[in-house]
Parts: structure tokens; C-alpha cells; sequence
């Protein structure tokens, strides 16, 4: 067995480079500031902006990785073409077409934004125009456009962000500006990536790349083609995996406490076998034999755990832990577990 890469055989349609980001075909990504899979720069910073030269090499001194850079003007283009990975068309100036000409023909690909004074159909109009000069090198962004500098950004139109999507085949962006609270309905929306500001709270980086990563599992259908992709894959599934996988132990554990016999005590096998039987529905390649032992094992983790926990609070010695799990005699946890009394 080799871990070698299989030749891409398939054409992606309507994906687009973004430096070392392939935008639509993989995994949804970030982009905005630190922590963000491509930074952000803006060079239409409201007090005072800094010069071109310094913003980009600050920027590309700290960073590797992609980088998509919002002109001011014409006159930070041939920086920008020299240093950035792209160019984002901010919403605030999709009607400057002399600058939107200009930005076409750098060769580097395009992100076109929309803001609330843009119509769907401009929106779309300049995305083609780019496309056209830019060589199909476009990309849609809906919403987190700020009309003046300084002002607030505006939120994304998730339904007409997947209508443009659909119609143009092309990526398309959910601009989210500093507010995360839309990046998973975003990304189930079926954003290709969330746009950020170029300095978000830490917070908001984080809960972005949460959504992209747990709700992307859930959502996005993705074909990698080589073991680095496919590895990548399964660590998002991994992570939505783990979310509920804590979620189920904690409401497990409120079975535990609601039962008149709670813990293994109390164990339903029938229950189970059901539980089991209903996943099968929703995993037919594993299917109920192979299911069986992978959900005797979450429940019987969700158990000990409501045990150990009932043995903290109940100020006794803890039984069932991972330390009882972990000397071979696990399974039979239930056998050596005193039965748990008549808690309502
Ligand atoms: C949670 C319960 O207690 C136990 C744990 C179960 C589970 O984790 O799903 C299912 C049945 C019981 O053996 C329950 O009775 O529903």
C-alpha cells in the first residue's frame, strides 16, 4: 500500500485559486485576518490609510499564504499584482468600472462583492465582465460590504448569495464583515467561503473556522482526490463527530438522572437495539451489525460518565472511570456497578 497522490481525473468546474486555496471544489474556507486560511487586507482603512507598500509587506512578512487585497485606487495596483494572490472588488466600488477594468486585467483572480446598493443583476453583470477579462478567475461575495469606510458591513443575503452561486457556476462567498453569527447558516447555505474583516476579534476567527469545518461535514459533498485531501475530510467529519458525540453524553446523562433506575442498572437493551436499527436507516453501508458495537461503545462511554458523575456529587468514590475502561474489564462496568437507586 502507497500513500501516493491519484492524478486528479476529474475537471473541476467552476473552482477558482486563490494561491494555495482552491475555491468551490474542497472544503469551505476563511478569509479574513489572523487564524483565517487566506488574509484580508484592506487598503481603504478608514483613519488615516497606510501606504500601499507598508500594509501589503506587513502583511506578506507575518503570512505565507494566500492574501486578497482591496484596492483604494488604481494607483495600488501594480503593488498589489505584485503581491497579492487576489483582488477584492469591495461593494462600495463595483460601479467605478475604469477601476474595475483596471483590477480585471492583472491576471490575479477576482472576488466581486455585493452590497446593499448593488442589484442582484449588476452584481452579476460586473462578475461577467470580469470574467471576461480576467479569465474565468471570478469569484461572487454576497453581503459584508461597507459603504463608507468605517461604516458597518452589511449582512449576507444567504438565499440570493445560493441562487448566484447556482446560476453563474461560480464560487461564491458569504461576506460576514466581524459577525459570525451567520457562518453556519452561511456555509449550509452553501458558501464556498466566509469572508471576514481583515481584523476580526479572535473570536469571531474562531467561530468561523468552527462553522466551516463542522456544519462543511454536514453540508458540503466533497471528492478529494489524494490522502491529504481525504485525511482533511475526515478531520472535519471528526470534528462534527465530537460535537455530537459531547452533546449525546450530555443528554444521555439527563436520561440518567430522569429514570427511576438510571446508569447501567438501568441499561434498555431494547431501546438500543432500536436506536441502532433507526442509524441503519441513515448508514446503509454500515449497516446495523456493524453499527451495533460502535454505539454499544458511545453508550456504554455516556454511562460511565453519568456514573462517574453521580459519584462526585454524591461525594463517594468514583467508579466506572476511564482507569476502570482502560483494565480490560470494561464491558462488564455494568456487573460490578451497584444498583442505582430510585432517584425521581
Ligand atoms: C439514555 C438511556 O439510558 C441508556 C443509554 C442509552 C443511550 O445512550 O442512548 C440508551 C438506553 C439505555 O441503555 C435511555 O434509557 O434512553
Amino acid at each position: 500500500m502507497s500513500l501516493t497522490v491519484r492524478p486528479a481525473a476529474r475537471a473541476r468546474r467552476g473552482t477558482v485559486r486563490l494561491g494555495t486555496l482552491e475555491l468551490g471544489g474542497g472544503p469551505a474556507v476563511v478569509i479574513g485576518g489572523p487564524g483565517a486560511d487566506a488574509r484580508l487586507v484592506d487598503l481603504r482603512a478608514p483613519h488615516g490609510r497606510p501606504i500601499t507598500a507598508e500594509a501589503l509587506s506587513a502583511v506578506r512578512g507575518a503570512w505565507a499564504g494566500p492574501v486578497l487585497v482591496e484596492p483604494s485606487g488604481s494607483d495600488d495596483l501594480p503593488r498589489i499584482a505584485a503581491t497579492a494572490d487576489g483582488v477584492l472588488v469591495g461593494a462600495a466600488w463595483t460601479r467605478d468600472l475604469r477601476l474595475v477594468r483596471a483590477v480585471s486585467r492583472l491576471g490575479l483572480p477576482v472576488v466581486v462583492q455585493r452590497g446593499p446598493a448593488t442589484s442582484a443583476e449588476e452584481w452579476l453583470a460586473v462578475a461577467d465582465y470580469c470574467a471576461a477579462e480576467a479569465g474565468e478567475k471570478v469569484v461572487l461575495c454576497e453581503g459584508g460590504g461597507r459603504g463608507r469606510p468605517g461604516a458597518a458591513a452589511a449582512p449576507p443575503d444567504l438565499a440570493l448569495m445560493r441562487a448566484a452561486g447556482e446560476r453563474s457556476g461560480r464560487p461564491v462567498l458569504a461576506g460576514l464583515g466581524g459577525d459570525p453569527s451567520l457562518a453556519a447558516a452561511a456555509v449550509a447555505a452553501g458558501a464556498d467561503g466566509l469572508l471576514l474583516a481583515p481584523d476580526p476579534a479572535p473570536e469571531t476567527t474562531a467561530a468561523a473556522q468552527e462553522a466551516v469545518r463542522v456544519i462543511g461535514a454536514l453540508t458540503r459533498r466533497e471528492e478529494p482526490d489524494s490522502v491529504l485531501a481525504a485525511r482533511g475530510a475526515i478531520d472535519r467529519v471528526d470534528a462534527a463527530l465530537a460535537v455530537l458525540l459531547e452533546r449525546r453524553a450530555e443528554l444521555a446523562g439527563t436520561v440518567q438522572r430522569l429514570k427511576p433506575v438510571g446508569g447501567f442498572a438501568g441499561r434498555d437493551m431494547e431501546r438500543e437495539r432500536r436506536l441502532v436499527a433507526e442509524m441503519a436507516r441513515r448508514a446503509p453501508s454500515l449497516g446495523e451489525a456493524r453499527l451495533a458495537p460502535i454505539m454499544n461503545a458511545v453508550i456504554e462511554a455516556g454511562l460511565h460518565l453519568a456514573e462517574e458523575r453521580r459519584a462526585r456529587e454524591a461525594g463517594g468514590p468514583e467508579r466506572g472511570g476511564p482507569c476502570a475502561a482502560a483494565d480490560g474489564h470494561g464491558e462488564e462496568e455494568g456487573g460490578r456497578t451497584p444498583r442505582a437507586g430510585k432517584r425521581a
